[in-house]
């Protein structure tokens, strides 16, 4: 089938089972061939062809409404709904984007690409029809690895509390990125080997009605009988017990038993929780066989192989060099635990983990509560180590402030993808932790122009032991610099001085320093004179160093790939007003005040004029046109 032909789901109403196992077929070959040029969530796709196909036949998107948790795994329903033919532009700049998008489609009816969301808006969604007297479906499909997070669980609470009709889809791999872990992977565990849970307990309730009426024994048994099978499937009750109705487990690639299951749970009253089973990245060879997380996003890769097209000798990522740095420290330091919500991999703690497994915990998809782990574990002279992407860092706001700062703990934040991430898009951007971190008391915040100051910046923070520390460090791969032997610590608050100027200082850190730099050297050429100024702690400021700039009078200009709302520009010109510096220029570069969606981080950068050419012609706006010299 020509999948670029779909324009609506409403096909797979006249669709036999035969033709749609064709199209699961279709789909696969198609995803399997696109991602290998584009990259993008392959394994999370492939597990749930059958289950999205079954969706859009079964329930009538957008009327009734079809939510994906996360999201990533909506590739399919992106097919059916009309836009494979935009796959060739998939999570490229002004293409299409790789999570559910509102403006893309009247079927994607919430943007997720945070995990956990899903339940507590189907959860608004349903309120809202039944104050309206609408009759819709709310069909939320969530991950077994989005379960663990706690908007999730907290949402269960309120649905199973309110009772809302509502189906609840619940994807179960046994995968988040790596193996799913915590005590509810178990519970769900025990599900996936129970067997038909809810038809057992109506077959059983019914036979139980057709003994005649008898006392005594005979009933007493029958109810022995029920309770030791509700013991035997435990699990089930697990959903029950917080008002939902369990069905399952489904096989998720059978669509007998999805079709069957499906139209049973529409019948039902209140939350249903369908359980479904699904293999991540089935129908592909080296994703289907996946232990770890390594097909979960990918880049391009060879179909025939399953060899990923990688450009060939590259520096080490930031991520191995922070966490392998640590690992290094950590044989000689017994303090350090690691944490990590979920992302092991994207982390890069394999290795610490390996060498150290009774350190290493990875939480599942918890950032609050691996945060305030952190904090509990800093009480006691342990040293955690919290590896947290900054978009995900969002999550854990309050126990930054409130259990961390607050109690001036010794917890290091490697916080990783800080910056622009480029093809997750909006969702994923790091930009606003220096904002909503700047702020905090107690906090130091730095970021490194390279990584040999980087490991410099790890050893600096686990010796640091006056409160928290905050490395923040960008997705993807250092310079290649030469790495120092030894060691050392950078004096906290200390900016360095990485060319001398005396027309204007541009104050910066971190990614773009070598975009300064080649500025300052075009402009030199136009006698033009730019001292730059390696600005790696953004909280506390070099206050001896910017005394120093403004009462040179030279015009200063910042520039951070971060959000300029609150970030570092503000701070400096916070400090001219505190300290009276009320003539000297100032401007800052950054990022506006506005999402920035998915695309490369070049292109973004240049979109957003976060590019050489733009700080040239920026600062030939800053000082007085001068003469070129005879
Ligand atoms: C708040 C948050 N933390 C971490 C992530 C990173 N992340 C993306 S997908 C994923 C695993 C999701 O597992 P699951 O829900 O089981 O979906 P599957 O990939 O197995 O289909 C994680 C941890 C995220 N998107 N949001
Ligand atoms: C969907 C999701 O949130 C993760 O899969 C994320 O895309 C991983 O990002 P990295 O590729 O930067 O590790
Ligand atoms: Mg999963």
């Amino acid at each position: 089938m020509n999948l670029t032909e779909i324009k609506d789901p409403r096909f797979l109403k006249s669709m036999s089972t035969e033709q749609l196992i064709q199209l699961s077929a279709d789909i696969r070959q198609f995803l399997i061939e696109k991602l290998s040029k584009t990259g993008g969530h392959i394994g999370p796709n492939l597990g749930v062809v059958e289950l999205t196909i079954a969706l859009h036949k079964v329930f009538d998107s957008p009327k009734d409404k079809l939510l994906w948790d996360v999201g990533h795994q909506s590739y399919v329903h992106k097919i059916l709904t009309g836009r494979a033919g935009e796959f060739n532009t998939l999570r490229q700049y002004k293409g299409l984007c790789g999570f559910p998008k509102r403006s893309e489609s009247e079927h994607d009816v919430w943007e997720t690409g945070h995990s956990s969301t899903s339940l507590s808006a189907a959860m608004g969604m349903a309120i809202a029809r039944d104050l309206k007297g609408t009759n819709e479906y709310i069909v939320p499909i969530i991950g077994d690895g989005a379960l663990t997070g706690g908007m999730a669980l907290e949402a269960l609470n309120h649905i199973g509390h309110e009772k809302k009709d509502m189906i609840v889809v619940l994807n179960d791999n046994e995968m988040s990125i790596a193996p799913n872990v915590g005590a509810l992977h178990n519970v769900l565990g025990r599900l996936r080997t129970a067997g038909k849970y809810q038809w057992v307990k109506d077959e059983l309730e019914m036979l139980l009605k057709k003994i005649p009426a008898v006392g005594g024994k005979l009933a007493a048994t029958a109810e022995r009988i029920k309770d030791s099978l509700k013991y035997l499937l435990v699990s089930g009750v697990f959903f029950e017990e917080l008002g939902f109705t369990y069905l399952g487990p489904v096989n998720g690639h059978d669509f007998d038993d999805l079709f069957e299951n499906l139209h049973y749970a529409k019948k039902i009253k209140g939350p249903v929780l369908l359980h479904v089973i699904t293999k991540k990245g089935k129908g592909y060879h080296p994703a289907e066989n996946d232990k770890v997380g390594t097909w979960h996003g990918t880049g391009p890769y060879k179909i025939e192989t399953g060899d990923f097209l990688k450009p060939v000798d590259q520096a080490p990522s930031w991520s191995e060099l922070v966490s392998e740095t640590v690992r290094k420290l950590a044989r000689t330091d017994s303090r350090i635990v690691a944490i990590t919500p979920a992302m092991p991999v994207g982390s890069k703690l394999e290795g610490f983990a390996s060498e150290f497994p009774d350190r290493m915990y990875d939480v599942g998809i918890a950032e609050q509560h691996a945060t305030t782990l952190a904090a509990g574990l800093a009480t006691q002279g342990m040293k955690p180590f919290l590896a947290i992407y900054s978009t995900f860092l969002q999550r854990a706001y309050d126990q930054v402030v409130h259990d961390v700062c607050r109690q001036n703990l010794n917890v290091f934040f490697a916080i990783d993808r800080a910056g622009l991430v480029g093809a997750d898009g909006e969702t994923h951007q790091g930009v606003f932790d220096i904002a909503f971190l700047r702020h905090v008391p107690n906090l130091v915040l730095m970021m490194p122009k390279d990584e040999n100051e980087g490991q410099h910046m790890v050893y600096t923070a686990i010796q640091y032991d006056d409160g928290p520390i905050a490395l923040r460090f960008p997705r993807g791969n250092g310079l290649g610099v030469k790495m120092d032997a030894e060691l050392r610590t950078i004096p906290i608050g200390t900016w360095e001085v990485l060319r001398e100027g005396r027309d204007i200082a541009i104050l910066t850190f971190g990614t773009t320093i070598p975009m300064a730099l080649e500025a300052a050297e075009k402009l030199a050429k136009e006698n033009v004179s730019v001292k730059v100024v390696n600005a790696r702690f953004i909280k506390p400021m070099d206050e001896a160093m910017l005394h120093e700039l403004f009462e040179s009078n030279m015009p200063l200009l910042t520039i951070e790939e971060a959000a300029l709302q609150g970030g570092f520009g503000s701070a400096v010109l916070e400090f001219a007003h505190d300290h009276g510096y009320h003539q000297t220029v100032i401007q800052r570069m950054g990022i506006p005040d506005r999402f920035i969606e998915h695309g490369s981080v070049k292109e973004l950068l240049q979109e957003i004029g976060l590019t050489t050419v733009h700080v040239v012609d920026r600062v030939k706006t800053m000082i007085p046109r001068k003469q070129k010299r005879a």
